[in-house]
């Protein structure tokens, strides 16, 4: 298993109760995973501690063998090599297309650099729009940015959260498809959250149900879609 998460417990500092109890999956090298689950069940919590923004209170996280998170030892989010693709894409308006994608790439030759934005562009087929600015291509474009600017530090790992919310509903399934071509091409694991079960259907390999800050269920997309072992679930997907 490329992402191994072991009996996660997490509570914020403030927070009365834990958010994510006895959290523990697992994910196949290659596969696409969605987090599935309302407002408020924990599914952002779960990326925050995947890429090292919070520290569990108890529990293991493993990513492609190596413990990156236990009761001894805590590796930083920068050395963990995970790429972030946020709800609202962070892309920072006043850079061009290729600067935003570029950003964070740090003490690189400009060769180097060239060289890869090349390559991220046209993996994301925007080789044409690097000179505009966010303000001047779409929430599609957008998104396919803040992919690029994620897989330009060679991440092992992609997390995306609501990757798909802020874009208008009729493009959307356009979008998901265009999405699943693009990570599968590049071959890298990864993991997003979504309240939207369309989402979760049309792109994930193995979906996980999670409801206040537990795993309901969890399986290959299809085998749980016609298996739900709950009402709960039966009901998400009716
Ligand atoms: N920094 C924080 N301090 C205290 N509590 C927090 C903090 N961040 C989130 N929470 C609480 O933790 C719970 C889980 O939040 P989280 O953002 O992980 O949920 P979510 O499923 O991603 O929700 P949404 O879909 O609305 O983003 C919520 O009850 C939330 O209020």
């Amino acid at each position: 298993m490329f992402v191994e998460i072991e009996n996660l417990n997490f509570k914020y500092k403030n927070s009365a109760e834990d958010i994510l109890n006895d959290f523990t999956f697992s994910v196949k090298e290659g596969d696409i995973v969605c987090i599935l689950g309302e407002s408020g069940s924990g599914k952002s919590t779960v990326l925050r501690l995947i890429s090292g923004l919070e520290e569990p209170n108890q529990g293991t996280i493993k990513i492609n063998n190596d413990i990156v998170v236990n009761d001894n030892n805590f590796v930083s989010p920068e050395e963990r090599e995970v790429g972030m693709v946020f709800q609202d894409y962070a892309l920072f308006p006043h850079m061009t297309v290729a600067e935003n994608i570029l950003f964070g790439v740090k003490g690189k030759s400009k060769e180097y650099k060239k060289k890869k934005l090349a390559e991220v562009l046209k993996l994301i087929g925007l080789e044409e729009l690097k000179n505009r600015y966010p303000h001047q291509i779409s929430g599609g474009q957008q998104q396919r940015v803040a992919l690029a600017r994620a897989l330009t530090i060679g991440p092992s790992l992609i997390v995306m959260d609501e990757p798909f919310s802020s874009l208008d509903a009729n493009l959307q399934s356009k979008i998901r498809e265009e999405l699943r071509k693009i990570i599968k091409r590049t071959g890298i694991t990864s993991i997003f959250v979504s309240h939207d079960k369309e989402d979760a259907i049309s792109i994930a390999d193995k979906i996980v149900v999670l409801k206040d800050g537990r795993i309901v269920q969890q399986g290959d997309s299809q085998e749980l879609i016609s298996n739900p072992t709950s009402d709960y679930v039966a009901g998400l997907f009716k």
